[in-house]
């Protein structure tokens, strides 16, 4: 597996690496081992999530309080989504800094995004499916959400053809300043 560091420590980019022939291909989409020797800790992986979105849809961004904060290993194996990771932990020297990769069913990338972080997604391409598994159970009395257009924050979201698309309760998300996060 290839490990790509991203200008924030912790955050990473991995690719699997992947077995083409005539039948089409092979790959490991997860090793507990690799993925530990990676990101040179042991996490436990409790959850797999799948979500389905279109064109235009933004999730986000998202992440659970302590004691039930969540590492997510994000991937993609439909379509194109720009996912992207913030720095929420206040004591951190990279906090509010963010970063993005694009993630597709083509480049097989995933991003781990570690407990502390907060996750959100755009979607590029016409749908897009989305597979992430979590170190945490889902708590929503502990789910928080900052608004994923926070100019403090400033993702430079990739342009696209159609209105972002966002639930009720990301619509409704706060800034970071307002936000309740991790000490
Ligand atoms: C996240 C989650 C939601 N749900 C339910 C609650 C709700 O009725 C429905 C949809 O939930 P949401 O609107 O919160 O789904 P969504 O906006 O896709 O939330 C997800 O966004 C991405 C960016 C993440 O990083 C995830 O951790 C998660 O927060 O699914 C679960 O049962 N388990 C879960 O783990």
């Amino acid at each position: 597996m290839n490990v790509i560091p991203t200008d924030i420590p912790g955050v990473l980019i991995l690719e699997p690496h992947v077995f083409e022939d005539t039948r089409g291909f092979f790959m490991e989409s997860f090793n507990q081992r690799i993925f530990d020797d990676a990101v040179g800790q042991h996490h436990e992986f409790v959850q797999d999530n799948h979500s389905r979105s279109r064109k235009g849809v933004v999730r986000g961004l998202h992440y659970q309080l302590a004691p039930h904060a969540q590492g997510k290993l994000v991937r993609v194996t439909r379509g194109r989504v720009f996912d992207v990771a913030v720095d929420v932990r206040r004591s951190s020297p990279t906090f509010g800094r963010w970063v993005g990769a694009e993630l597709s069913e083509a480049n097989r990338r995933q991003l781990w995004v570690p407990p502390g972080f907060a996750h959100g997604f755009m979607v590029l391409s016409e749908h897009a499916d989305v597979l992430y598994k979590a170190t945490a159970y889902y708590v929503p009395q502990s789910d928080r959400c900052i608004r994923w257009d926070d100019p403090d924050i400033g993702i430079a979201w990739p342009p696209i053809d159609v209105e972002p698309q966002l639930s009720a309760k990301d619509l409704a998300g706060t800034r970071l300043v307002e936000a309740e996060l991790f000490a």
